[in-house]
């Protein structure tokens, strides 16, 4: 029996109800759920009852006493996930992400790739390091300290796949400090593995527990629900409710056998996309060739947008060296500092705000924070042409010198990083996601430009 089958026979003994669903293995997004007949709007798909979550509840007590109060929901699930050497999760760790799976993740990428991510995806890299790190402070005492290898059982823990290479306790007896490093570093790996299926695989929930916390830590795992991949598609995902009994997922439309079922992770863009979860959506057929026209670039509905409508390109990058350290003084004085964007219909009004920083006069540039947009219509075209200069400039010599320095890139050079998919395919595979992350990077720049170029001025903002 396959191991998604045997998810199923667990999961359904356990009272999750499945109907007219089932899951899949999906070329290029590994399991998916597919409809496994006719489905109408509306209808119930998938009933996750609270018993089965695994939550701060779940935990067993015998891990989270020796660990600190403050620790975060995330931290403590990712321990009791790295810990857990029980089998009772036994058949849902089977079609759990392995390390190899998670090579995509822009973390297990080596320094010199993560370097070339876009602005914003960089940012969210650092935080989710910083995030990574504060956890591992908290639970690395328990996972070192000699007799911590397994709370829940005298046996040694093994992880998710069974790759149970960690003999910790003999190892640090040895007095043998290269052996007790390697031993560090692989319960490191191990905690840093669970936290990312924490990462890319919990739902937001509420119990009273929970409640105590912070929003962005309430936080379950549920079964199966857990298998359903993500639409950034303004319709065409399924709606996700809980209560305090269950979980329950239902259609939105209607669904043919064999069509896939996403649910909406988020209104995520596509850094965010790549940072926290390893992927980038949407179709990669676009090279920047600028004598091609194609329909993508009025982001219509058939194009590539459609597959991810919140899509959006970070401008710090652009805007902040431009800027005179009094231009930045008067942004920062007016809470304008930083945090530009631009998606595929609109530019924000803080790069507005910053545009007229640049180029308008200190009276104008306070006249158009005053009375908006509107008050300014005037210099709107100037604003525009600067703006539509400093685009592609952009383009040519970050985002084409980027794409070009990541394919020439080879992938013993990237190997010297920490990356735990040093294998020539993983990282083959790293430098393509973050080539097609560039290049739709490209592809909303280059829509920008055409339509500050081709209307007298930008009327939308957000
Ligand atoms: C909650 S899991 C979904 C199930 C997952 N595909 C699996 O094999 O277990 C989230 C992960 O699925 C993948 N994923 C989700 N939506 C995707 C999509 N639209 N395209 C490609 N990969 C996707 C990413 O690797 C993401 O981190």
């Amino acid at each position: 029996m396959e191991p998604h089958e045997q998810l199923l026979q667990w999961a359904e003994a356990k009272g999750v109800k499945l109907d007219g669903i089932a899951p899949q293995r999906l070329p290029g997004r590994g399991m998916g759920i597919v409809a496994t007949r006719s489905i109408q709007p509306d209808e119930i798909l998938l009933e996750v009852p609270a018993r089965c979550l695994r939550s701060i509840e779940t935990v067993p007590k015998s891990l989270s006493r020796r660990l600190p109060r403050d620790i975060s929901v995330h931290g403590l699930l990712a321990a009791d996930l790295a810990l857990d050497s029980t089998d009772t999760y036994a058949a849902w760790n089977a079609v759990c992400p392995t390390p190899a799976d998670f090579a995509s993740m822009p973390l297990h990428w080596p320094p010199a790739l993560q370097e070339l991510l876009p602005g914003p995806a960089r940012a969210l890299l650092a935080r989710q390091r910083a995030k990574v790190e504060r956890d591992w402070a908290a639970a690395s005492k328990l996972f070192l300290s000699s007799s911590s290898s397994s709370p829940s059982s005298s046996s040694p823990p093994s992880d998710a796949n069974g790759d149970d290479d960690d003999d910790g306790t003999e190892k640090k007896t040895e007095g043998d400090a290269t052996a007790a490093a390697a031993d560090a570093s692989a319960k490191k790996q191990r905690f840093i593995q669970a936290w990312l299926l924490v990462n890319t695989r919990t739902f937001y929930h509420e119990s009273p527990r929970l409640r105590r916390r912070t929003k962005e830590d309430r936080m379950v795992l549920q079964p199966v629900a857990d298998l359903f991949n993500h639409a950034g598609s303004r319709t065409g995902w399924c709606h996700v409710a809980f209560d305090a009994a269950s979980f329950t997922v239902r259609a939105d439309r209607r669904y043919a056998a064999g069509d896939e079922v996403r649910i909406c992770y988020g209104r995520h863009g596509g850094d965010l996309l790549l940072v926290e979860y390893g992927f980038v959506l949407g179709g990669d057929d676009d090279d920047g060739d600028e004598s091609r026209s194609s329909h993508d670039d009025d982001g219509n509905e058939n194009g590539w947008l459609e597959e991810n409508c919140w899509d959006e390109v970070g401008l710090d990058d652009v805007l902040l060296p431009r800027l005179s350290d009094s231009a930045k003084d008067k942004l920062s004085e007016v809470g304008f500092l930083g945090g530009y964007v631009l998606d595929a219909g609109t530019v924000c009004y803080r790069t507005q705000v910053a545009l007229r920083a640049l180029c308008c006069l200190e009276e104008e540039w306070r006249r158009f924070i005053e009375d908006g947009e509107d008050g300014d219509a005037a210099r709107q075209g100037d604003v525009d042409r600067v703006f539509a200069g400093l685009l592609e400039e952009y383009r040519t010599q970050t985002i084409r010198k980027t794409v070009a320095k990541v394919a020439a890139m080879d992938g013993e050079e990237e190997g010297k990083g920490e990356s735990s998919g040093k294998n020539s395919s993983s990282t083959k595979a790293q430098r393509e996601l973050l080539c097609k992350r560039w290049r739709h990077v490209d592809r909303l720049v280059r829509i920008t430009v055409k339509r500050l170029k081709g209307e007298t001025g930008m009327n939308k903002t957000h």
